[in-house]
């Protein structure tokens, strides 16, 4: 961040669609972008009862046994989607207190893991990359443990994949150009596009609860989850259920601002593909979530991330973006963390496809080695 300020900025959407008050939309998104990569979304267009639908069945989906949330563990999925346990997964070396579903839009299998020169009966694509297996179907839990999950789960899903391309048509806007420029990454090519055909990409929601946990003899809170940029898409629709405050985000001066939960929004930022479509000119801003205080309640929040086509290059996605947008560039006191852009762009995970591969390796070596094997795992460990 790049601001004096100790709060983050709150768009009003619905300004947006006013043509006197525009202009003054757009300039803001801008300095949002450009300055802070981190704001607040109101008067989104999602319904109130499509967000509280899925909320009140939280409590539910993870008060379910342990077997029935072991019978939904990521351990089942080549895709690394289902359930992991509370204090399972590791940030900057530390436990990250908290448990979580990974959910993502329902698609079926298109690896092949058939030679490429085979090619597939159905496509000219090839879908024989090894990085095609993260696509896949969700573990849904039983409608007898979570009534009506599924159906609550995939309007919730549908309402923020709207929002999400909605609010890209406002970032070209804010960048000065073409409404629809990205939309070739999200929909099927039209007959038009003879340049490259992407097929529409998976989004991810992950449902997070932190539980109250024990703070340190002085009074820190634990961590709910470490800092971090968020690899897993393009831009990051995040919900943050109830009162509890967690979500902190780091300013350009290396100070730790609150993000608190505000009623009828959503948080957006930037994930590390968008960094590196803009040479880093509009930030993935690190972020953490400290975990509640021993008599907090817990602290539950829905991340949406906007997916990508895995065959998408950085140099490719970089094509789009016009050298007013690049040439902002700041600098960054960031560029030696090992979640950085940097990754990104190393030539070995250089399609959105070998990066996401890589980051899901990495967290879940367990799951990775099931179904990928050691030395594919070992790869990318190294
Ligand atoms: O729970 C939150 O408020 C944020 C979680 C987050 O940053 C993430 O899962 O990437
Ligand atoms: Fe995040």
């Amino acid at each position: 961040m790049n601001s004096d300020s100790d709060s983050l900025p709150i768009l009003d959407l619905s300004e947006a669609k006013d043509p006197v008050l525009k202009e003054r939309f757009l300039s803001r998104l801008h300095d949002a972008l450009f300055n802070i990569g981190f704001l607040y979304i109101k008067n989104h267009g999602v319904r109130p009862d499509t967000i509280s639908n899925l909320v009140s069945l939280l409590p539910a989906l993870f008060a379910q046994l342990p077997e029935a949330k072991a019978a939904l563990s990521k351990m089942n999925s080549p895709h690394f989607l289902g359930y992991s346990g509370y204090a399972e997964e590791i940030t900057l070396g530390e436990k990250d207190l908290r448990e979580q579903f990974d959910f993502a839009t329902e698609v079926p299998v298109i690896w092949d893991s058939a030679l490429p020169e085979k090619g597939t009966p159905t496509s000219e694509k090839d879908f024989s990359k090894l990085y095609w297996r993260l696509r896949g179907p969700n573990q849904w839990p039983s409608d007898s443990h979570v009534p009506g999950f599924r159906k609550a789960f995939t309007d919730y899903h549908d309402a923020l994949q709207m929002l999400s391309y909605q609010f890209v048509h406002l970032v070209e806007e804010s960048f000065g150009i073409s409404v629809g420029t990205f939309d070739t990454f999200f929909r099927p090519a039209s007959v038009h596009d003879v340049v490259h055909e992407f097929v529409p990409p998976q989004h991810r929601i992950k449902l997070v609860k932190y539980p109250p946990s024990p703070s340190s003899d002085g009074g820190v809170r634990g961590q709910g989850v470490g800092s971090h940029k968020d690899s897993s898409g393009w831009l990051t629709f995040l919900y943050q259920v109830g009162e509890e405050e967690g979500l902190e985000v780091l300013d350009s001066h290396g100070k730790w601002i609150v993000a608190p939960p505000i009623r009828g929004t959503f948080v957006v930022n930037f994930g590390n593909a968008f960094e590196a479509a803009t040479q880093g000119a509009v930030k993935a801003t690190i972020h953490r979530v400290k975990a509640p205080g021993p008599s907090a309640s817990p602290r539950y929040s829905i991340p949406f991330f906007q997916g990508l086509p895995l065959d998408l290059t950085v140099s490719e996605i970089q094509s789009y973006m016009p050298e007013s947008v690049r040439g902002l560039r700041r600098a960054s006191a960031d560029n030696d963390r090992e979640d950085s852009v940097s990754s990104f762009q190393d030539p070995r995970w250089d399609s959105l496809g070998e990066s996401q591969l890589r980051k899901w390796i990495r967290s879940h070596p367990d799951v990775a080695t099931k179904w990928y094997g050691k030395q594919v795992t070992d790869f990318y460990l190294q």
